[in-house]
């Protein structure tokens, strides 16, 4: 059973023991607009209300995400800045000698790396940690750019599937707009988790908690695993066989 209450107050505890064991003194964390970050930000302002600092970092990105974040830190009273990160994405592109013409996630994957950049500069300067906001669903099939929103010090929700994300939101009075919008890097226009992945969350994470899927579930999901494997992992270190 997903006790929420009690889940919800050990998650500000636990941010606590992290944060003061870093010897550091609060935590930033990106804010998208959606569901994930809005549970990091609200367990984050519970844990440390004046050293919570969100940061909006439209890449190219869809105003109403940039709406619903604000409609966020003024509900929540989480203090905020807004990054906007569309000429340095033009500036990478243009040094890199980017066409244009690439496959759409080579390019894609350079936004949430650059909001990872601008999270680190913000956490050294304030002596902050950086909050990722991946969750079990997301892991588990490595839906996730290595490095960009995974590049981060401490991953609240990695053991809450999306459907208790969800019911935290509810808990931390995340605004229903949030809660209800359907779940999406932000990317590229109409992009979404369970078409991307070619999976819905309620087939994800009932195979996640019970085992239960149909074969084409079971396969998409496990292949999807195996292929993110080194994901989740350190990179591998080379050991010569003697020195
Ligand atoms: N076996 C292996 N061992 C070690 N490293 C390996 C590897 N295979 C690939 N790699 C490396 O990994 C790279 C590919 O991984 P990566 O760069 O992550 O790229 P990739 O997994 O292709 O794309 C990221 C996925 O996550 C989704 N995403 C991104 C950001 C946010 C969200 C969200 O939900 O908000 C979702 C995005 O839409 C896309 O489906 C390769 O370019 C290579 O450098
Ligand atoms: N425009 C943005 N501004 C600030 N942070 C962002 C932005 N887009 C993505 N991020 C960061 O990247 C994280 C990963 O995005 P992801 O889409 O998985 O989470 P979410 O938007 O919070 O929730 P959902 O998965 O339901 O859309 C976000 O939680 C947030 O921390
Ligand atoms: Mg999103």
């Amino acid at each position: 059973m997903f006790d929420v209450e009690r889940v919800a107050n050990e998650l500000v505890e636990w941010l606590k023991e992290r944060v003061y064991e870093a010897a550091a003194k609060g935590i930033v964390v990106g804010i998208s607009g959606g569901v994930d970050s809005a549970v990091v930000a609200a367990a984050s302002k519970k844990a440390f209300p004046n050293d919570t600092l969100g940061i909006i970092m439209p890449c190219y990105s869809n105003l109403q995400d940039e709406k619903d974040a604000m409609l966020l830190v003024n509900k929540l009273g989480i203090k905020y800045k807004k990054v906007v990160l569309d000429e340095v994405y033009d500036a990478i592109l243009k040094a890199v000698g980017a066409t244009g013409n690439e496959n759409r996630l080579v390019l894609a994957n350079i936004k949430p790396r650059l909001r990872m950049t601008t999270l680190y500069y913000h956490a050294a300067l304030y002596n902050y940690l950086v909050a990722g906001t991946g969750n079990r669903s997301e892991l588990t099939v490595g839906y996730f750019t290595k490095y960009g929103d995974s590049g981060v010090d401490i991953m609240p929700l990695a053991s809450f599937v999306k459907h208790e994300v969800w019911e935290l939101a509810r808990y931390f009075n995340v605004p229903e707009e949030i809660i209800n919008k359907a779940p999406s890097a932000g990317l590229w226009e109409n992009q979404t988790d369970e078409k991307e992945m070619g999976i819905t969350y309620k087939e994800l994470d009932e195979y996640i908690l019970t085992g239960n899927a149909t074969e084409k579930v079971k396969r998409i999901v496990d292949e999807l695993n195996r292929k993110s494997q080194h994901k989740r992992e350190m990179p591998k270190i080379f050991v010569p066989s003697s020195r």
